[in-house]
């Protein structure tokens, strides 16, 4: 290991020290910490407070060309949070063990990111290299909250729109393969609140109707549409997100008692939430009729609410918030090739499972790709544990050297 590599662990390290985990992400050190990197990198450096107690960061490298369409490259600040016990290190502590795996959270989910950015942005600087087209590097709070006050504000502010953004690289996730994993779109998310009413009675009574007969009724209705959806992921015909997910995150019922719950009560209403993705060539409706007529019918004093999670986006027309992956977008065959060139592999682009906020720069039409640079690596974001080992690290801030320097070069006309 190099000295210049030691250093790089080294600045990750210090990141990931810095607790930027909801609910009380440490914002203003986290941006100090990265600012100053800018600084030594000689980029320049602004923050926006598009909302009280949460900058936004942006560090710029201007092009040779500033007119040309700029290049964005975007991290999250934030983490979810960690249960400290369930972990074998500290989350915050940032240790490296033997195999080289750095314990953090937020080290694959994706504070990796923010530092491959900088230093793959410094070694550039030192080499010489002088972009065509502008470089920025924003670093975003809320994005695992929603990103309402982070994201979803900077893509629709005046500054955003100066920066004549044309092209956005984003997180992605993990590969445990030696391909690099790359993603065009995201699945939506939507809430599912199911509510059932009904005759209370005694416990020892069979009787028709009850509130939770109904509910239950509803969630086995819903645990089959899961299975068969996910039988298509197992069988091999869909990847997982490019399927609806519908997965229970909350059971609320039952009479509370001082001790539990009161054992011979038949409770008079029942409710259960469900959080549902769904891909972005899939329509919504499709879901609604079958609440309506087999999941949760009036008729058996049943209501619901789907709704989506998170900002609005705008309406792009009935159009997928997709970025096109083949010829008809030049950008992608600039990423294809450089990624190429940096000695790794692609494999076939998917849609992200989750969101992230990429779909912020998409709906205005800039296309956005999903990318995190971890091969060979088990996918542990929001898991307990999350690591990601120095030389994988190391790996991706060369892949970006590659990415950013073919990117800023592209020339005009095409793009
Ligand atoms: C409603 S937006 C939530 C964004 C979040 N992103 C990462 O996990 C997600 O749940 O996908
Ligand atoms: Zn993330
Ligand atoms: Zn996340």
């Amino acid at each position: 290991i190099t000295e210049l590599e030691q250093a790089q662990i080294d600045l990750f390290q210090q990141y990931l020290r810095i607790n930027t985990a909801h609910p009380s992400p440490d914002y203003a050190a986290a941006t100090s910490f990265l600012s100053s990197q800018g600084h030594s990198i000689g980029l320049r450096s602004q923050t926006f407070f598009f909302s009280p107690n949460k900058p936004l960061l942006l560090l710029s490298w201007p092009g040779s060309d500033p007119s040309l369409p700029s290049i964005l490259l975007n991290s999250h600040i934030d983490s979810v949070p960690v249960e400290p016990s369930k972990w074998s290190h500290p989350p915050f502590a940032a240790h490296r063990d033997p195999h080289g795996r750095i314990f953090a959270r937020g080290s694959q989910d994706d504070k990796c990111l923010a530092v491959q950015y900088l230093e793959a942005l410094r070694a550039l600087k030192a080499s010489g290299f002088s972009p065509l087209r502008s470089i920025h590097v924003s670093f975003v709070p809320d994005e695992e909250i929603g990103g309402a006050d982070g994201a979803a504000r900077f893509a629709e502010s005046d500054e955003f729109k100066e920066l004549n953004v044309g092209f956005v690289l984003d997180e992605g996730q993990a590969s445990p393969t030696d391909e690099f994993r790359v993603f065009y779109a995201d699945r939506l998310p939507w809430s599912l609140i199911v509510k059932a009413v009904g005759s209370p009675g005694h416990g020892s009574r069979l009787y028709d109707g009850a509130a939770l007969e109904n509910l239950m009724e509803c969630v086995e209705a819903i645990a089959r549409f899961r299975d068969n959806q996910f039988d298509l992921v197992k069988e091999g015909l869909r990847a997982s997100s490019e399927v609806i997910s519908v997965n229970t995150i909350y059971m609320k019922a039952g009479i509370p008692s001082p001790t539990g719950f009161v054992m011979n009560m038949q409770p008079s209403e029942g409710e259960v939430g469900y959080d549902v993705r769904v891909p972005p060539t899939v329509d919504i409706g499709f879901l609604r009729t079958r609440l309506d007529e087999e999941w949760a019918p009036v008729t058996r004093n049943m209501t619901y609410e789907l709704f989506p999670r998170g900002p609005k986006l705008r309406d792009n027309g009935g159009r997928p918030l997709a970025t096109a992956t083949d010829e008809s977008n030049p950008w992608w065959s600039v990423f294809e090739k450089a990624v190429i060139a940096s000695g790794g592999k692609l494999s076939k682009p998917e849609i992200l499972a989750s969101t992230t906020d990429a779909r912020f720069m998409r709906q205005w039409g800039i296309p956005a790709l999903g990318f995190s640079p971890m091969t060979n690596t088990p996918i542990l974001l929001h898991e307990h544990n999350e690591h990601l080992k120095d030389t994988v690290f190391l790996k991706g801030i060369k892949v970006y050297e590659h990415i950013i320097s073919a990117l800023s070069s592209f020339p005009a006309n095409s793009s």
